[in-house]
């Protein structure tokens, strides 16, 4: 495998934004907005990303990841706050700065009526320093479809194509909006290990994603975005850590006839600071967990006669801290 240039990491972060404010006038059908009404797409959000890492945006549709990656690529100006991209304003970017960083965006922005080696052949011949496109290509299994002009890819081939054309530059910032979109799961696979490569050459990746899963395997930092805010920040394992006020997850699957047997007492005072969730014979407890809470689940399952099919004791997943956070799911 051909060795990429690999930027030795710096100690100030590949990108900073305090503050970010960004409003758009009420166009879009589905903003939620009424007619005349701003969209306040981001309100206030503050983060970092360091090279070296991935840094994951997660959070539902309409969040505002996509318009607060744009602000920080320079394509939209943000009404108030500040954005600074390896040092630099993005939104009076040079070239030089341009040069450094590589983009993916969510519909591809591809143009249409090129085939897939013209086209990357052509973005190279832009860069002083291109990245080893060969291999890319074929990391890429690009060459599969080569002889398919762009508006005739699959979403997935158009995803694959894309992602190799931000990376033409060899950039050191490397932006990826929703980059398993469209995916099967051997391509993922692929994308994900190249996430991983990028991240050891010591460059920086931001991507957005609703996809917990996503987040989970491949960032080292999240942030949590609802509402143009980010509401918690950390490394997955940092999130997801049981603290004092929020540790695990019991999840108790009951027999058919225990159901018919007593009704579960969700009004007993034990339950009264945990969530409860139910989906037909599934019951979820998520919240502070505690040894009388245990004893009132076990001593009802003692009442009811009869053995649950499952009781077990989860760690708490993403999902879980965006539910706490939100007070709804993420999709
Ligand atoms: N150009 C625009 N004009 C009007 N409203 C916009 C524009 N771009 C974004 N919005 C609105 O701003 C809000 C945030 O949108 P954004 O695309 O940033 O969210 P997102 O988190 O990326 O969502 P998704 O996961 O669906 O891509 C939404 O209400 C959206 O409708």
């Amino acid at each position: 495998m051909p060795v990429q240039n690999s930027p030795a990491p710096p100690a100030a972060p590949a990108l900073s934004i305090e503050r970010l404010v960004k409003h758009f006038p009420a166009r879009r059908r589905g903003s939620g907005a009424a007619a005349g009404d701003a969209v306040r797409a981001v309100d206030g959000l503050s983060l970092t990303a360091r090279h070296g890492e991935v840094t994951a945006l997660l959070g539902p549709n309409g969040a505002g990841k996509t318009t607060t990656l744009e602000c920080a690529q320079g394509l939209q100006r943000p009404d108030a706050g500040t954005v600074r991209l390896l040092g630099q304003d993005p939104w009076r970017a040079s070239p030089a700065l341009r040069a450094r960083v590589g983009v993916m965006l969510q519909d591809g922005g591809l143009p249409q009526a090129v085939r897939p080696l013209e086209l990357l052949r052509h973005v190279c011949a832009l860069h002083r320093s291109p990245r080893d496109m060969d291999e890319l290509v074929e990391r890429l299994g690009i060459a599969a479809f080569d002889r398919t002009v762009v508006r005739r890819l699959s979403g997935g081939q158009r995803q694959r194509l894309a992602l190799a054309a931000a990376l033409a530059g060899d950039p050191e910032v490397v932006f990826l909006d929703e980059p398993s979109a469209g995916l099967d799961p051997q391509s993922r696979h692929i994308v994900f290990d190249l996430i991983g490569q990028l991240r050891r050459e010591g460059r920086c990746i931001i991507l957005t994603t609703h996809l917990l899963d996503d987040a989970q395997r491949l960032a080292d930092r999240v942030c949590i975005v609802d509402h143009g805010r980010v509401m918690a920040e950390g490394s997955v394992a940092e999130l997801v850590a049981p603290g004092a006020d929020a540790p695990s997850v019991l999840e108790l699957v009951l027999a058919p006839a225990q159901l018919e047997a007593r009704p579960f007492p969700w009004e007993a005072p034990e339950f009264a600071a945990v969530r409860v969730g139910r989906a037909e014979r599934t019951v979820t407890l998520s919240g502070p967990l505690t040894p009388p809470l245990l004893e009132a689940v076990t001593r009802w399952i003692g009442t009811t006669g009869t053995m649950p099919e499952a009781l077990s004791l989860q760690p708490r997943t993403l999902e879980d801290v965006f539910l706490e956070i939100s007070g709804r799911e993420i999709r």
